[in-house]
């Protein structure tokens, strides 16, 4: 892309993996003119804006207006937000009193074409047969959507099974022990000066653990568990065969809030869905001990973050350990 020809970047392409942040750090280097605005017009997600940031910070150029961004709207903080050479705008850019009215006849033509079983003028076709998403998790797709397609969708699970169920066990470990706090004082720690009794850790093994979503890296996870001696209680919507329990000890709770009330450590590994979104919220919290840790591996959505913080200013619980959250990553 020949940008340094241009006195105007005017981005107007979708946000689909060819393009995902194509204006990096990089292509907004090769912008020379002093005078080009940047300016965003279809999805946020097509340029870094941590790049971008630092273009308009160290003047490489001069001024962006922004209609989209990631996240929409973003965080009041945001260093976007105070510089003064940008605007930035909630997505407005076909929000007028026509448009409004012309996209609804738009709707109303295209579904009554359809419903008549004619071809629809505006029809969407995705131009592939499947779509293949790295990972086990696919709540990032619609798939009834693109199903309606005649589009396939496949996953990659198992293979990231063991690299889970080990981080949900670091995860355990590093919270209970403190191993970051440790980690933190023998960097920074005066001469002479001890660790201090506050940072005195939990044991992890013969505690109790609680699985939510016993799938397949769930089971990992329980079978990591038997080493460290812990009794294990698991919630899923369904129970695990008769051997599958006893191969690793696991009893099966149905109700969700009794398996917070026994567990020293609760790990979240269930799909996000409809009905797992806010799963964990100030009832379940409130449900669980106040020693507890949770530890969620699943998604950041599972978990209701405000009352999680809640949660842990008010020593509800003792301490959470994630490895998603939403957004992410966090602002700061
Ligand atoms: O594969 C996934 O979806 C995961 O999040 C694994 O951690």
């Amino acid at each position: 892309m020949r940008t340094s020809i241009c006195s105007w970047a005017s981005v107007t392409f979708p946000c689909c993996a060819p393009f995902g942040k194509t204006l990096d750090g990089h292509l907004l280097g090769t912008i020379s003119h002093q005078t080009t605005p940047v300016r965003m017009l279809i999805s946020g997600m097509v340029v870094d804006q941590e790049a971008l940031v630092e273009a308009l910070q160290n003047k490489s150029i001069q001024a962006a207006a922004l209609d989209v961004t990631y996240p929409q709207p973003l965080p009041r903080e945001h260093p976007l937000l105070s510089l003064p050479n940008v605007i930035v705008l909630p997505h407005m850019g076909c929000r007028t009193v026509e448009t409004a009215r012309d996209i609804v006849k738009s709707m109303i033509a295209n579904a009554l074409a359809a419903l008549a079983g004619e071809m629809p003028p505006d029809e969407v076709r995705l131009a592939c047969d499947v779509v293949v998403s790295g990972g086990v998790g696919v709540d990032h797709l619609d798939i009834p959507l693109i199903n309606s397609f005649g589009v396939k969708v496949c996953n990659t699970p198992k293979v990231v099974d063991n690299a889970t169920a080990d981080l949900a066990m670091g995860l355990m470990l590093a919270s209970a022990r403190n191993i970051l706090q440790g980690d933190s004082f023998s960097l920074c720690h005066v001469e002479g000066e001890d660790i201090d009794e506050n940072h005195l850790g939990n044991d992890v093994s013969s505690k109790t653990l609680g699985i939510v979503g016993m799938g397949s890296i769930g089971y990992k996870v329980a079978k990591r568990a038997v080493a460290f001696d812990m009794k294990i209680f698991y919630h899923n919507r369904s129970c695990r065969p008769v051997e599958d329990e006893q191969m690793v000890g696991a009893e099966y709770c149905p109700v969700l809030e009794d398996l917070l009330a026994v567990s020293d450590y609760v790990v979240l590994l269930v799909n996000l869905t409809k009905a797992s979104t806010h799963l964990i919220g100030r009832k379940q919290l409130s449900a669980m001990k106040s020693t507890a840790t949770l530890i969620n591996v699943s998604r950041g959505m599972v978990v209701d973050q405000e009352a999680l913080v809640e949660a842990l200013q008010n020593k509800i619980i003792k301490a959470a350990a994630l490895d998603v959250t939403y957004p992410e990553p966090l602002p700061r």
